[in-house]
């Protein structure tokens, strides 16, 4: 491409503007773009087609070659165009464009009769629109304007990679149609050129914006600005990317790359002409004339971002050849890519390990099999002799392309790439990156392309990271859950662009599932109303996890055997679990060794800090000590809050079964309080425990005392509470025995280095640690190796909505942390 000084006049000043269909659709918009051409300078004007106009002709052209009908569409469309014609008030264009409507039928009518030079016909017939719409565009800016029908001046040739340009007859012919054409502001035909014998050509789909750069380069321009319909080109597909973002700057080289892979803004054989020049190209919304746009320039403005934008192409297939005998012999690439080119392959992404045992690259899915027979037929010989073993073809592929300059000799960039997709458990079937360092490609199923392009698209800060999320169990905790989340989700949204949506929400009888995410404080009125379905929690878990949405999370805070059930399910499927259930983690064994395995081997997490200790961080401490070496030797301690609060109070001056009433008041106790009572919640937690330390206990191994009389055992929860005063009787008996000895009462629990374990109540004195605790306190003692003299205590509030709420969120958290090394920092990484 030519960059040697044109032979115009360097004082005047030149900006070239392109319109395309949609700035176009009829005469008022025709009208309306005067508006947006600034005053100073030459203005160079390069249309489309009035919108769908060029869609018509193609298939008028088809249709004529194949014998059917167009009449109908010929008239509808000539119709349009005397229609604007009318409208701009113009005689004698609406008299050439009903001339030109005549000399299109006369096309037609050839183009049926299968004449020798169909090519050069249909060309006509494709290129009529830029013709006409130039007529009107010229009468719509009014009397200064002229008009260049620019099949007077461009001379293109077709070659190998598309059309190529005849730059120096063209140059030479525009300078002479300028010298002849005194006036200052042009409209020009685009998409319309001549070849070097001067039959009618065009510039391919979207040629209106190449012929635009061409003329911007013809006359040295200050400026390319395309007006289109969108703002300018986004960070990702808007459609696909509901929070892809403007880019106000690119380079030529990233907006080269991101056009060649998918972003539908701009044609990637535009920016050449400009490029060439230096010229700055911009891309601007007609309809929101006030937005800034997109400017592509030689060097962007450094943003700090690494990755600029994301692309996806569809409809690609893998072709791989697969060969022992082709490891370290020279050629074998070059005899594949010759089938290929032989057979018209065109090939998007090429990847090849260093082994050398195989071949593959990516085609268009409908190219594929033609691709597949070429390579077989290249290399039959070596099939025959066993040097090579397959020509395997796998449809329905997508690639997906991360593109930025700020890229180059940038670490961790594909890391971070691979590793948003690791965590949205995509598999990538192809990587390709180029020694330039703008673009990373993977190859991806087709299935797995839209949660592929969001999951990267946030892992690069273009976005949140959504966590698409479930609640089960509005109860007292899934409550204060609810309200934290509505008082904190805004902050951690705006610090560390987290995005926790709630999809869903049900409890044991109904459920309300949103597409965008309920509002935290209305999510239970959802529920309430008529909107609510009735549970299904397969249906439920499918909604939450979404298959385009990277990130799932189900948070359980039932206490339901039926919902921990479904765990091992959740899991394998990715989508992560969080809650203060204690069944999963205590209840049978088979279920709580398929929960570890469906982690291992579907990477999501199973977090439930708040089933011992509510918000206090218990198992994570015992994790600590383990992780790091430590040996455990026993835990024991206060583990029930609902009954430290009891025998805190519980001194004779009110029945046990009042204080019962008012634990269960304060949201202490379980949704059965004969849990707490048996001594099965506590069981429950150290069996959590026991297990934490990789000891195989279960409920039924733990020596439980229940405080829970027989005939209180068996009958509903309905009917224990009528009757609750029965407690009172053994309970004040027991106070009375430990007072005569100067003890008073506490519930604890005890694993031992040997793997015994119990549950009851004891009599302490009262220079006893667990005398010395408040409230709901919980006090859990961890004897190990390194605290044998001494044990690691940690104390605090142990029941209560408020404070389990609090342990489920920062489970909640640390799913996110997990799903992005960027995740709930302050700062995003430069
Ligand atoms: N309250 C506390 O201090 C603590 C509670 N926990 C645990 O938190 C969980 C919730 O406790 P609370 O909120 O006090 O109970 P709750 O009885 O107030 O609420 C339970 C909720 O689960 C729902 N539910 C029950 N069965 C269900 C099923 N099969 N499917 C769907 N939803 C179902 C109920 O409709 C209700 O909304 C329990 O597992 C409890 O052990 C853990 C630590 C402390
Ligand atoms: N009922 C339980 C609540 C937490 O698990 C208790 O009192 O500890």
């Amino acid at each position: 491409m030519p960059s040697s000084p044109p032979s115009e006049d360097p004082s005047q000043s030149c900006h070239v503007h392109k319109f395309g269909g949609s700035s176009l659709a009829d005469a008022a918009k025709m009208r309306a773009i005067g508006a947006l051409l600034g005053e100073t300078g030459t203005r160079l004007v390069v249309v489309s087609a009035m919108q769908g106009t060029t869609n018509a002709l193609v298939a008028m052209a088809e249709a004529a070659r194949e014998g059917r009908d167009w009449a109908l569409d010929w008239e509808a469309l000539r119709q349009r165009h005397l229609d604007a014609a009318e409208t701009l008030g113009d005689a004698d264009v609406r008299e050439t464009i009903a001339a030109g409507f005549d000399d299109l039928r006369a096309d037609l009518l050839e183009l049926a009769a299968d004449p020798a030079d169909a090519q050069t016909l249909a060309a006509r017939v494709h290129g009529a629109g830029e013709i006409w719409s130039s007529h009107l565009v010229r009468a719509a800016l009014g009397d200064g304007w002229q008009r260049l029908d620019a099949r007077e001046a461009l001379v293109v040739h077709p070659g190998e990679m598309g059309v190529g340009v005849d730059w120096d007859e063209s140059r030479r012919r525009f300078a002479r149609w300028r010298a002849e054409h005194a006036g200052r502001d042009t409209v020009v035909t685009g998409f319309v050129a001549r070849d070097a014998q001067g039959r009618d050509a065009t510039l391919g789909r979207n040629g209106s914006d190449f012929s635009a750069a061409i003329f911007a380069n013809l006359c040295d321009a200050d400026a390319l600005t395309i007006w289109t319909d969108v703002d300018g080109v986004l960070s990702a597909d808007p459609r696909l990317v509901p929070d892809a973002v403007l880019l106000p700057s690119l380079s030529y080289a990233e907006a080269c790359e991101l056009a060649y892979f998918g972003a539908k803004v701009l044609h990637p054989q535009t920016l050449a002409p400009v490029q060439s020049r230096g010229i700055p190209l911009r891309i601007r919304n007609t309809l929101r004339p006030q937005a800034p746009g997109t400017e592509i320039v030689a060097k962007h403005s450094a943003d700090g971002t690494p990755v600029k934008g994301l692309s996806l192409v569809r409809d690609l297939a893998v072709l791989e050849l697969v060969g022992n005998g082709m490891v370290g012999v020279p050629g074998a690439a070059e005899r594949l890519f010759a089938a290929l080119h032989g057979a018209g392959v065109s090939v998007t992404m090429i990847s090849q390990g260093s082994s050398e045992h195989s071949i593959c690259c990516i085609v268009r899915a409908d190219q594929a099999e033609r691709g597949r027979a070429a390579i077989a037929q290249a290399f039959a010989g070596d099939m025959a002799d066993q040097r090579t073993q397959a020509v395997r073809v796998t449809q329905d592929i997508s690639v997906l392309a991360a593109v930025g300059d700020g890229m180059v000799g940038t670490p961790g960039v594909a890391a971070r790439l691979l590793g948003g997709l690791a965590q949205a458990r995509v598999n990538v079937r192809a990587i390709a990156q180029g020694a330039s360092e703008r673009n990373v490609s993977v190859a991806v199923a087709s299935d797995d392309a839209t949660r592929a392009l969001r999951a990267a698209h946030s892992a690069f800060w273009l976005s949140p990271q959504h966590v698409s999320m479930g609640v089960i169990g509005p109860g007292q905790v899934g409550r204060a859950l609810l309200s934290q989340l509505a008082a904190t989700l805004p902050k951690l949204r705006a610090r560390s662009q987290l995005d926790l949506r709630i999809r869903g929400l049900c409890d044991s009888r109904r459920m309300a599932l949103s597409e965008t995410g309920f509002d935290p404080d209305s999510a239970l009125a959802a529920l309430q109303e008529g909107a609510a379905n009735p549970i299904d929690l397969d249906a439920f878990a499918a909604h939450i996890r979404g298959e385009h949405l990277p990130h799932a999370l189900i948070v359980d805070c039932s206490a339901s055997d039926a919902v921990a059930a479904r765990y091992p399910q959740w899991l394998a499927a990715g989508i992560h679990v969080v809650t203060p259930n204690k069944h999963a983690g205590s209840g049978e064994w088979a279920r709580y060794a398929a929960i570890g395995e469906a982690q291992r081997r579907g990477g999501a997490r199973f977090l439930y800090e708040a089933t011992v200790g509510a918000g206090l961080p218990v198992i994570q401490t015992l994790r600590g000590l383990l992780d790091t070496g430590d040996e455990l030797h026993g835990i024991d301690g206060m583990l029930s809050g609902t009954l430290a609060w009891l025998f805190n109070r519980f001194d004779g001056s009110q029945p046990f079964s009042a204080l019962l009433r008012e634990a269960m008041a304060l949201g202490y106790t379980e949704p059965d309080p004969r849990d707490d009572l048996s001594g099965l919640d506590v069981a429950r937690k150290l069996v959590i425990l026991a297990r934490e330390a990789g000891r195989e206990l279960s409920v039924e191994d733990v020596d439980v005392e229940s405080l829970v009389p027989a005939s209180l055992q068996k009958i509903g929860r309905e009917d224990f509470l009528a009757r609750l005063e029965e407690i009172d009787a053994p309970m004040q008996a027991r106070l009375d025995a430990a007072a005569a000895r100067g003890l008073g009462l506490r519930h604890l629990a005890r694993l031992g280095a040997d793997g015994s374990a119990q549950v009851g109540v004891v009599a302490l004195p009262a220079d006893h640690a667990c005398r010395h605790t408040r409230l709901t306190d919980n006090l859990v003692q961890f004897r190990t190796a390194r605290y044998s003299q001494n044990a690691l205590v940690v104390q605090g509030p142990g029941a209560g909505p408020q404070v389990t709420a609090a342990g489920v969120f920062g489970d909640m958290l640390a799913v996110a942390r997990s799903l992005g090394a960027h995740t709930l920092r302050a700062e995003p990484l430069a």
